[in-house]
């Protein structure tokens, strides 16, 4: 429906740290409307890149074309249309919440009025409308966390960046927010969703990257991953194409070791 130009485009993808190779030549198309499960095990290179395609890391090879144009060459304007939920927000803290949105919401060129009206409406369907005027200190880890998904999604960005977005939210939370990604990607825009919640990857994306070491090993549906792995949850074939079978050997030595025996 949506498949035509790819919205993000990467070729050749390599960055190093130092001596360190961390992305080794990705490639990747990516289109309108999908919800990409992005995932890895820890030090796989997820944020590398999406920090990269960010703009955030500089110094990497190869070329990303992002709406069709090379984000080295269009440093500011493709930021705008792009909404990110970072996996941490400490650094807010001393803000109330009405001064965590608005600042984001001008930094988007957008009119105060409106991101009041947005902000307060969204807060209000996400159940913590009464604490907008509270230090973000004072909420709780789930309202921290709404308050960041707002605050990401309130200039309605065309792509969408998150990372762990569901930590802390409640079960009704989760709910309300697993359909409102389904209504975001069916109304063609295009979410780029990195966690280690397996369950919760396998359902909600419609296309599978699994980066290992710095390279993509697997890219596909779920039904594709499962049939290619013949394994049956997404747990499994992750498990099985980054090479650990060890689970059971290492939690049985670190419980040993505990046990100074
Ligand atoms: N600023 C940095 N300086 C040096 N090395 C870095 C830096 N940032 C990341 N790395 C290294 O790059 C590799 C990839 O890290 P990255 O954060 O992209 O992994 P990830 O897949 O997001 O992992 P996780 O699942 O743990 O969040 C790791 O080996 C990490 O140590």
């Amino acid at each position: 429906m949506f498949n035509n130009e790819p919205i993000i485009n990467i070729r050749g993808l390599r960055m190093n740290y130092g001596e360190k190779e961390v992305l080794k030549g990705i490639n990747l198309e990516i289109y309108k409307g999908q919800i990409i499960g992005y995932i890895g095990p820890n030090g796989a290179g997820k944020s590398t890149t999406v920090k990269i395609i960010l703009g955030i890391i500089e110094g990497y090879e190869g070329e990303i074309k992002i709406f069709g144009e090379d984000i080295s060459l269009n440093r500011i304007e493709y930021k705008r249309r792009i909404g990110y939920v970072p996996e941490t927000a400490e650094i807010y803290d001393s803000l109330t919440g009405y001064e965590y949105i608005t600042f984001i919401g001008e930094v988007y060129g957008m009119e105060l009025e409106i991101i009041n009206e947005k902000a307060r409406k969204l807060m209000g369907l996400f159940g913590i409308e009464e604490a907008y005027h509270e230090r973000i200190s004072s909420y709780s880890k789930g309202m921290k966390q709404k308050l960041l998904i707002i605050a990401s999604l309130l200039h309605n960005p065309d792509i969408l960046f998150l990372d762990e977005p569901l930590s802390g939210l409640d079960a009704n939370s989760v709910m309300i927010f697993k359909e409102i990604l389904a209504e975001l990607a069916s109304r063609g825009k295009t979410i780029f969703y990195s966690s280690h919640i397996m369950e919760i990857v396998e359902k909600i994306s419609s296309r599978i990257i699994l980066l290992n070491d710095g390279a993509v090993v697997a890219d596909g549906t779920f039904g594709e991953l499962k049939e290619k792995s013949k394994e049956g949850s997404l747990e499994e074939i992750f498990n099985q194409l980054t090479g650990f079978k060890e689970y059971k050997e290492i939690a049985n030595e670190f419980v040993t070791t505990l046990q100074g025996v």
